[in-house]
C-alpha cells in the first residue's frame, strides 16, 4: 500500500481532534454549513483549531460563502486551507485565494465521466482538487452523503497539474481498493468516521487508517 494522506472531515469535539491525530490524520476539516449534523460556529472551530497539533493541517469547509462569511471565519481561526465544496465557478476560487492568501481546495462532484471536465477548468485557480461524489438530486447537502462514485471513472488519469483528494463514501472496508483503482494518494471522508451523524469515533477513525497502513 502507497503512503496515503488522510483527512478527517467535520470535526465538533476537542477529543476527535485528539483522535485524528492519534490515528495519524495530516488534515482535519472542520464544517461551515447550516444544514450539515457536522456544522460548526466560528468560535467553536476556532477552539478546536487552537488544539490541532503542529503539522496536521486545519481545513475550513465552506459552501458557496460570501466575502462576510470568509471574513469571519479567517479572522477568527487559524487555518491552513480553505475548502470550497459549493458551485463557485473558477473565477470565484481564483477570487478566494488571492483575497485572504490562503490554499484553497475546490470539491468536484462526479456522478459521470462529463463530470471530469471540470478539473480542467479549476486546476489553474486551485491549490487542490476534492475529487467527491455528486450531490444527489434529493440530498440538502453537497457533500458528507456516505456516497461512493464509480471509481473507474479515475483510473487510468496519470497526469493531474494540482494534488488532489478522493472523497465520497469512503470505509475502512473500501478505501483499499479505491486508492488500488483511482491511484489516489490523499483521501477525505467524513460519514465512516461516526456513529451518528455528526458524532465521530475515535475507534472507527483508527480502523480507517489501519485499513491504509496494513
Ligand atoms: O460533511 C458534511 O456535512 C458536508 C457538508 C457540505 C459539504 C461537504 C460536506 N462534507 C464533505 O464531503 C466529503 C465526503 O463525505 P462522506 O465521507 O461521503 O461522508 C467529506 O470528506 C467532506 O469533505
Amino acid at each position: 500500500m502507497p503512503d496515503v494522506s488522510i483527512k478527517f472531515c467535520g470535526l465538533s469535539r476537542a477529543e476527535d481532534v485528539s483522535a485524528a491525530a492519534e490515528a495519524g490524520a495530516r488534515y482535519v476539516g472542520f464544517v461551515f454549513f447550516e444544514k450539515s449534523p457536522r456544522n460548526v460556529s466560528v468560535a467553536q472551530a476556532r477552539d478546536l483549531a487552537l488544539e490541532v497539533p503542529m503539522g496536521i493541517a486545519k481545513v475550513a469547509l465552506v459552501v458557496n460563502p460570501d466575502d462576510a462569511t470568509l471574513d469571519e471565519i479567517v479572522a477568527q481561526v487559524p487555518l491552513d486551507m480553505l475548502q470550497l465544496h459549493g458551485s463557485e465557478p473558477p473565477g470565484r476560487v481564483a477570487e478566494i485565494r488571492a483575497r485572504y492568501g490562503l490554499p484553497v481546495m475546490k470539491a468536484i462532484g462526479v456522478a459521470e465521466a462529463s463530470d471530469l471536465e471540470a478539473i480542467d477548468r479549476y486546476a489553474p485557480v486551485a491549490d487542490q482538487l476534492l475529487i467527491d461524489t455528486k450531490k444527489p438530486k434529493d440530498a440538502d447537502r453537497p457533500g458528507g452523503n456516505g456516497l461512493t462514485f464509480d471509481w473507474r471513472l479515475l483510473a487510468g488519469r496519470k497526469y493531474w497539474t494540482v494534488p488532489w483528494m478522493l472523497a465520497g463514501g469512503l470505509t475502512q472496508d473500501n478505501v483499499a481498493e479505491a486508492v488500488r483503482v483511482t491511484g489516489a494518494r490523499q483521501v477525505d471522508l467524513s460519514s465512516a468516521i461516526e456513529s451518528a451523524p455528526g458524532v465521530k469515533d475515535a475507534a472507527r477513525m483508527k480502523a480507517f487508517a489501519a485499513a491504509l497502513r496494513d
